[in-house]
């Protein structure tokens, strides 16, 4: 008991980088709850019916993407995409994530007066709202990047994180609906948008929609991300790995055949653990992909996905690969430290993220 203790908090206390996380799938239930409470008094939605929906029971495939719909009329207009990813960041910052790169589908909404750019503006006021912590938005903020990190455990008002954006094209969107995405994200470019993801629920939708979409972000030097795998869809598995985007996101259904090619290949792999064994794209933590991958020596990183949605955070996926896994403490921190080499900022943060895991590694391991 002790020794989870000790081992919970010494997850918390490394420094992390979390590649993975989808801002509406990352806020807090108290925040939900909270929205859903004030639309139910404002008759939009019966608050007992989705009350026991967002404290969560079942969280199958199916069931994640109804309760997106469900997380969409909570926090879609401008003030409240602004909270969420206010919190989203300071939740992130809180257990020691030092860069953490967001994916959110920018989205049009008449209704609310909403494009895909002021969307995208709310959310960076929300970056730029954040108080706890400093938050390292801009390559121009490069003076900032050479203050020195907050002491780990220490003066929370000194804690520092580096936060940059990807933009996900929904699977549900048309051809054009993914163009205004990437070209949303070229226009975004000095704002903090360093990529573009693929992502929603992975019954609909034909990789051929997106292609146009994901060729003209490789053209335009866009850097990729794709979710891959989380059902069998084989031809489409075939055609991601052909792709070769800059990472992959599960890689959970992949044959033989396929696996081989992604270890040939050595694209990175985003690894969401809790993700996948809730979502049923892993039989199970034990046999989890992590431990083959991992033992192939394969890049990879720890995500969390949906870190509200699944109640977990990135810390807590650390301590399960140490749970399960039974990897040392040393080992943890490489993993850690081994996932700035896959991030999509610049050499110059790189080279800050690298010095800032050797200042901290002897402390943490020794
Ligand atoms: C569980 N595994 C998953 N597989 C595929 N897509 C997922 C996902 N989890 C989240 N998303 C994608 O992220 C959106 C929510 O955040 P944003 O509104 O973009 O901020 C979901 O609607 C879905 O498109
Ligand atoms: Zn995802």
């Amino acid at each position: 008991m002790e020794a989870e203790k000790e081992m919970r908090e010494w997850c918390v206390a490394l420094p992390k980088v979390e590649l993975h996380a989808h801002l509406n799938g990352s806020v807090r239930d108290s925040t939900l709850l909270e929205l859903a409470k004030q639309l139910g008094d404002k008759g939009d939605i019966v608050f007992e019916d989705v009350k026991d929906v967002i404290m969560k029971n079942g969280r199958s495939l199916p069931e994640c993407f109804r309760l997106f719909e469900l997380y969409h009329i909570l926090t879609t207009d401008h003030d409240t995409v602004t909270r969420i990813t206010k919190e989203v960041v300071e939740d992130f910052a809180m257990e020691n994530v030092v860069y953490l790169e967001i994916r959110t589908t920018p989205k049009n909404n008449e209704a609310k007066g909403m494009t895909k750019r002021s969307y995208m503006n709310a959310v960076i006021k929300g970056l730029k709202t954040v108080e706890a912590v400093e938050v390292v938005l801009f390559d121009s903020n490069s003076r900032a990047d050479k203050t020195p990190m907050s002491e780990l455990g220490g003066d929370t008002r000194k804690m520092k994180i580096y936060v940059r954006l990807l933009l996900s094209i929904d699977r549900r969107e048309t051809t054009l609906a993914a163009l205004d995405t990437v070209n949303l994200a070229m226009e975004m470019k000095d704002q903090g948008v360093i990529g573009i993801d693929l992502s929603g629920n992975p019954v609909v939708g034909e990789w051929e929609t997106y292609l146009p979409a994901l060729e003209h972000a490789k053209e335009l030097g866009i850097p990729i991300t794709i979710h891959c795998g989380e059902v069998a869809n084989r031809n489409e598995i075939r055609a991601v790995l052909d792709f070769c985007p800059q990472r992959l996101g599960h890689v959970c259904c992949l044959n033989d055949e396929e696996w081989k090619k992604l270890k040939s290949l050595m694209i990175p792999v985003e690894i969401c653990l809790t993700s996948n064994v809730m979502t049923g794209g892993a039989p199970s933590l034990e046999l989890h992909h992590f431990a083959d991958l991992y033992n192939a020596k394969h890049p990879l990183s720890l995500c969390t996905d949906d870190s509200g949605l699944f109640s977990t955070s990135l810390s807590n996926e650390y301590y399960l690969v140490a749970s399960t896994f039974g990897l040392s403490k040393a080992e943890l921190f490489q993993l850690a430290q081994d996932a700035v080499e896959f991030v999509f900022a610049g050499d110059e943060l790189k080279r800050s993220l690298r010095e800032l895991f050797e200042r901290v590694g002897k402390e943490l391991t020794t």
